[in-house]
């Protein structure tokens, strides 16, 4: 994808798989203008991911976008993209028993809202553990505004390199099911 991006609607739509300086590797959906969808490949919490994430998406200077919501864990995250230069940056807050306790938060959330707001209440909250970095985008595509078929499925090993050869979505943007 060589698009330049200049509008909030540009951006709105476009799915991004990247890596933090760190080597955690992420992959997240920009779903309409109040939502994202994500998962996540390599890191703490490699295994988990999240639909219809309620989040702020606001354009902060022409291609420059940040990201910002707060998570059924307690967890923070502001995202910061420029994806004209193919690189982002993300800081995450995670409450002291996400990083004591990560396996609690590694499944598809959505079906275990009550474990994380159980766990969010017994465990301790802080000191919280911040991870701030920048990261480099390896994949971009044009899925369009709510496309169920972006993250439909647990991430698996060698998903994000399906990704960026093509062979897991169609031409229009549909999953190819196995
Ligand atoms: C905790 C969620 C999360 C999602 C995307 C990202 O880049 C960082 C954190």
């Amino acid at each position: 994808m060589e698009k330049q991006f200049k509008t909030l609607d540009d951006f709105l739509g476009t799915h991004f798989i990247y890596t933090y300086d760190n080597g955690w590797e992420y992959e997240w959906y920009a779903k309409n203008d109040h939502t994202v969808d994500y998962r996540i490949h390599g890191g703490m919490v490699a295994g988990r991911w999240v639909k219809d994430q309620e989040a702020d998406i606001v354009m902060l200077t022409e291609g420059v976008y940040k990201i910002t919501w707060t998570e059924p864990t307690g967890t923070d995250v502001a995202l910061d993209f420029m994806p004209n230069e193919k690189k982002m940056h993300g800081t995450i807050f995670f409450p002291k028993w996400v990083e004591e306790h990560p396996e609690i938060t590694v499944t598809f959330q959505n079906e275990h809202i009550d474990v994380m707001e159980e766990a969010r209440e017994k465990y301790d909250t802080y000191p919280k553990l911040l991870v701030p970095e920048f990261a480099t985008i390896t994949y971009m595509g044009d899925a369009g505004q709510n496309n169920e078929d972006v993250i439909a499925e647990a991430p698996y090993k060698g998903m994000t390199d399906d990704i960026r050869t093509g062979k897991y979505y169609d031409s229009n943007y549909k999953r190819i099911k196995k």
